[in-house]
């Protein structure tokens, strides 16, 4: 299944090494095509199979699917240079441009298209994929699941709900770090090392990941276990709430609608 990825950069490069270590789509079958040398040179020093231009076109050629990585204000000028075909298959990374606005872009208005939102974990295989899906088959729409399954976890909604599940996973992973640096500044106030610190923190909040994925249960249920009547944790937790920690969370994912 020859790939073509228009975009080196976070989202395109790292869907390219992700595609590259699994077992559905062989590094061969991979084009990426990038302005810049840099980006191209390291993929290609990883993976020496993969292919590499400069030439949008000529990366397209060919290609079942076409990864759209580039910028969303690049989506329609590099879109309307391309000339798609109708079997071809188009997945856009662009937050934000909806199948609409990628239909308007390119001659075969009825072909398959995907809209995909990864995070940046992606680059560790660790990724929360949305995928929505515009004139697929069935069959297409479970090859894309088992593609993104392969670099974390991936699932298929409506693009309808598309802005807000972004705004919770791939603006979200930047919500979570945040609390991962306002732990470790808490602890450096306390004498703790900012590596030793960042270490801490990242571990329980893998474990807490862990905790939920791993198991039928309930942040709350979750957390009961961990506040001891009379003990510390419910004053922290106290705390957080008299700071306005849900609503602030709750209004920062809605604020990134
Ligand atoms: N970053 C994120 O967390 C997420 C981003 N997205 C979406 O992914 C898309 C890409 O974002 P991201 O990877 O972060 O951005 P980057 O800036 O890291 O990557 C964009 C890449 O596109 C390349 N590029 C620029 N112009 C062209 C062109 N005409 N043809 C081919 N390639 C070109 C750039 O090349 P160079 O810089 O070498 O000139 C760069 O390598 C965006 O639409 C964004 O909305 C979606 C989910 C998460
Ligand atoms: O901030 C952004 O616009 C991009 C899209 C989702 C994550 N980062």
């Amino acid at each position: 299944m020859k790939t073509a990825i228009i975009g080196a950069g976070n989202m395109g490069g790292s869907i390219a090494r992700g595609l590259a270590k699994g077992s559905i789509i062989p590094a061969s079958d991979i084009i990426v095509s990038n302005p810049s040398q840099g980006k191209l040179d390291a993929l290609k020093a990883e993976f020496p199979a993969l292919q590499t231009t400069h030439d949008n076109q000529e990366a397209v050629t060919g290609a079942e699917f076409i990864i759209l990585a580039v910028k969303p204000w690049l989506i329609k000028p590099v879109l309307r240079e391309l000339k798609l075909k109708s079997k071809q298959i188009l997945i856009s990374v662009a937050a934000g441009i909806s199948f609409e606005e990628l239909a308007q872009n390119v001659a075969e208005k009825e072909m398959t298209m995907f809209r995909i939102i990864p995070n940046t974990a992606i680059s560790e295989m660790e990724s929360m994929t949305l995928i929505a899906s515009r004139n697929a088959s069935k069959e297409q729409e479970q090859l894309m699941l088992d593609i993104f399954n392969q670099m974390g976890l991936a699932l298929l909604i409506p693009e309808e709900k598309f802005s807000a599940a972004t705004s919770m996973t791939s603006c979200g992973i930047a919500y979570v770090l945040k609390y991962i640096q306002a732990a470790m500044q808490a602890g450096i106030e306390m004498g703790i090392y900012p590596q030793d610190g960042m270490r801490m923190v990242a571990q329980t909040m893998k474990g807490a990941a862990e905790l939920i994925l791993n198991n039928d249960t309930h942040p709350s249920v979750e957390i009961d276990k961990v506040c001891t009547p009379g003990g510390i944790t419910i004053k922290g937790i106290n705390e957080l709430e008299h700071g306005g920690y849900t609503s602030t969370i709750i209004n920062a994912i809605k604020k990134s609608v």
